[in-house]
C-alpha cells in the first residue's frame, strides 16, 4: 500500500516535472529569478524553516529582483518583495490574487476549513458578517472593551508581574472573546484561552508551506497513521479536536446567553438579532460560528509584546515616553483614547513598534487563480504568493536605518504631531488588497491603548533570565490607579 501511494506520488511528480520542461521549451515566458533548483524537488531542501522572510529577502537581494520564485517540488511560490509588486499584483490585480491556498495539512488534515481567513474569497456572507461589526465607525462600539481589557491587563501585571506571556495571552483573548461573543472571562486559567492556545500554536507553523511534506506530495495524507513518518497525521488527530471546539464551544455559550436575554454587545449576538427565518437557520448560524472562530484564531498578544521588547532594549525611547505621558496625564491618572492627539510620541512608539518587527512577516500566503504576466515573467495559475511585509517595513529608501528601533522618524521636527510624508507602517502590517486585515480598525485602537496604559504605569527594565522583563508601577499613586480600575468595572 505504502510502496503504492509512494510510486504514485513518484509518477504525479514526474509527469508534472516533464509538462513544465515542455511548457518551457514551447518557448513560454520565464518564471521570476529564484535560487538554483534541483530536478524534482527544486529548492525543497533549502526551504527556510525560520525567520523565513529574512531569507527570501537575502535570496531577492541576491539575485537583484523583487519578484522571486521559489520551488518546493513543483509548488510555485512567488515571493514579493517590494510595495510595488505587492500594489500591482495584490491590489491592482486583486481579482486574480486574492485565492487561499488549500494546505492540505492545515485545512483537511487539522480540520480548520471551516476558517474563513483560509477560504477562498468567494465567501460572501461570511465577509458580510464580518463587515457589518468591525467597519471603521462600527469597530467604535468596542473601543471601551479594548479600554477595559487594557486596564485588566495592568491589574494582572500588578498580581503576577512573573508571568508577562501570560498575562498578555489572557489579554488579547479577553479582548476577542467579549468583542465576538460577549463572554466574560475567568481571571485565571480560562477555559476558552487556554483551548484557543492549544488549537493555534500548532497551526502556526502549519502555515508556513515547506513545513509538512504532505502539503507538497498530497498523497501523502492517505499513509495509515501507524507508518513511521506519519507523525503528522497523530498531531494533525488532535489539533482537528481542538479545531471543532474553538468552532462550536464559545459560540454555544453566546448562543446560550443570547437566548436567555443574559447576551452582551458583541458580532455573534448582533449576528443572532439578524437571522433571516425564511432560510436555513443551521446555514445562517454555520457561517456565524465560522467568522466568530476565525476571530478567535486570531491574536493581538504578538504586537503589545514587541512594544515591551522594544522598550525594555531602549530605555531612552521609554524615558522620552514617560516625559509626555507626564506632561499631558494628570498625576497617578492612566491615558484614555481622548488623549491620543495629545500623546504622538507613544503613537509613533505604536507606529515603530509595527514597523520592526511586525506580527506577520509574510502577511498570509495568497493564491493566484489565473495564469499571469508580470515584468515580462510568467507566474502560473496556483502559485502561492507570499508578500513580505517585513522587508517592505525595512526598506530603507522608506526608512532610513530600517534595523534601530526610532521611534522619532515618524515625528515632525517640533515633536508635537506625526508626520504625514513618512509612510504610516499599516500599508504593510495589515497585508495587502482584498484580503487586508478586516480586524485592523479595532485591533490598531486596542495597541494604542494598551502600549499607552503599560508606558504611563510601568517601569519596563531588563533583568537576567528567566524572566528577562520587570514591569514595576512608576508611583504608589499610579499603583493605587491601577486597582482601582476594578471598580469601575
Ligand atoms: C495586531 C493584531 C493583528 C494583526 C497584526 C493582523 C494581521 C493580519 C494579516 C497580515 C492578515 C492577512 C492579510 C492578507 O492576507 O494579506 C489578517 C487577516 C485577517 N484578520 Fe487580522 N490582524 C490582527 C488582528 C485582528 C483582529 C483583532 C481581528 C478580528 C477582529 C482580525 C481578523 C482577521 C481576519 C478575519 C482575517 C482574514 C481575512 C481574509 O482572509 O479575507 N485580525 N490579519
Amino acid at each position: 500500500m505504502i510502496d503504492l501511494l509512494a510510486g504514485l506520488a513518484f509518477i504525479i511528480t514526474l509527469y508534472l516535472y516533464v509538462a513544465r520542461i515542455v511548457r518551457w521549451r514551447k518557448g513560454a515566458l520565464p518564471l521570476p529569478p529564484g535560487p538554483k533548483r534541483l530536478p524534482l524537488v527544486g529548492n525543497l531542501f533549502v526551504m527556510p524553516k525560520t525567520l523565513e522572510w529574512e531569507t527570501y529577502h537575502q535570496w531577492s537581494q541576491e539575485l537583484n529582483t523583487d519578484v522571486l520564485h521559489v520551488d518546493a517540488a513543483g509548488t510555485n511560490i512567488i515571493v514579493l518583495d517590494s510595495y510595488q509588486a505587492a500594489v500591482d499584483l495584490l491590489e491592482k490585480r486583486s481579482s486574480i490574487y486574492s485565492g487561499r491556498p488549500r494546505l492540505p495539512m492545515v485545512n483537511e488534515l487539522m480540520g480548520w476549513d471551516w476558517n474563513f481567513g483560509f477560504m477562498d474569497y468567494g465567501a460572501r456572507s461570511h465577509r458580510k458578517i464580518m463587515h457589518h461589526s468591525f467597519h471603521p465607525s462600527a469597530a467604535k462600539q468596542f473601543l471601551p472593551h479594548e479600554l477595559k481589557a487594557a486596564r485588566r491587563l495592568l491589574r494582572h501585571i500588578l498580581e503576577e508581574p512573573v508571568d508577562l506571556l501570560s498575562n498578555l495571552r489572557h489579554f488579547s483573548g479577553e479582548v476577542i472573546l467579549s468583542t465576538t461573543y460577549g463572554l466574560d472571562i475567568a481571571s485565571k486559567d480560562d477555559k476558552y484561552i487556554t483551548l484557543a492556545k492549544a488549537g493555534v500554536d500548532p497551526v502556526v507553523p502549519a502555515l508556513n508551506p515547506g513545513t509538512y511534506l504532505v502539503d507538497v506530495i498530497p498523497a501523502l495524507k492517505y499513509v495509515p497513521d501507524w507508518v513511521p513518518g506519519a507523525g503528522f497525521k497523530k498531531t494533525a488527530k488532535k489539533c482537528y479536536l481542538l479545531a471543532q471546539a474553538m468552532k462550536n464551544s464559545p459560540f454555544e455559550a453566546a448562543k446560550y446567553d443570547f437566548e436567555n436575554g443574559t447576551q452582551k454587545p458583541s458580532l455573534c449576538s448582533a449576528s443572532l438579532r439578524r437571522l433571516n427565518h425564511n432560510i436555513s437557520i443551521e446555514d445562517q448560524e454555520d457561517d456565524i460560528k465560522s467568522v466568530a472562530g476565525t476571530l478567535f484564531a486570531d491574536s493581538s498578544m504578538g504586537a503589545v509584546a514587541t512594544a515591551i521588547i522594544a522598550l525594555m532594549n531602549h530605555p531612552e525611547v521609554l524615558k522620552k515616553a514617560h516625559e509626555e505621558i507626564d506632561k499631558v496625564i494628570k498625576p497617578g491618572k492612566l491615558p484614555d483614547f481622548a488623549d491620543e492627539p495629545s500623546l504622538p510620541y507613544i503613537t509613533a512608539i505604536v507606529k515603530e513598534t509595527m514597523r520592526w518587527r511586525p506580527t506577520a512577516p509574510l502577511a498570509l500566503p495568497h493564491l493566484s487563480l489565473t495564469d499571469d504576466v508580470y515584468r515580462n515573467y510568467r507566474i502560473p495559475k496556483g502559485s502561492i504568493i507570499l508578500a513580505n511585509a517585513w522587508a517592505m517595513l525595512h526598506d530603507e529608501n522608506i526608512y532610513p536605518d530600517p534595523f534601530a528601533f526610532k521611534p522619532e522618524r515618524f515625528l515632525t521636527e517640533d515633536g508635537l504631531g506625526i508626520r504625514k510624508d513618512v509612510k504610516d507602517p499599516g500599508f504593510a502590517f495589515w497585508g495587502f488588497g482584498r484580503r487586508i486585515c478586516p480586524g485592523r480598525y479595532m485591533a490598531a485602537s486596542s495597541l494604542w491603548i494598551t502600549i499607552a496604559s503599560l508606558i504611563a504605569a510601568f517601569n519596563i527594565t531588563k533583568i537576567p533570565e528567566p524572566f528577562q522583563c520587570s514591569l514595576k508601577p512608576r508611583s504608589k499613586e499610579i499603583e493605587t490607579q491601577i486597582r482601582a480600575t476594578a471598580l469601575e468595572e
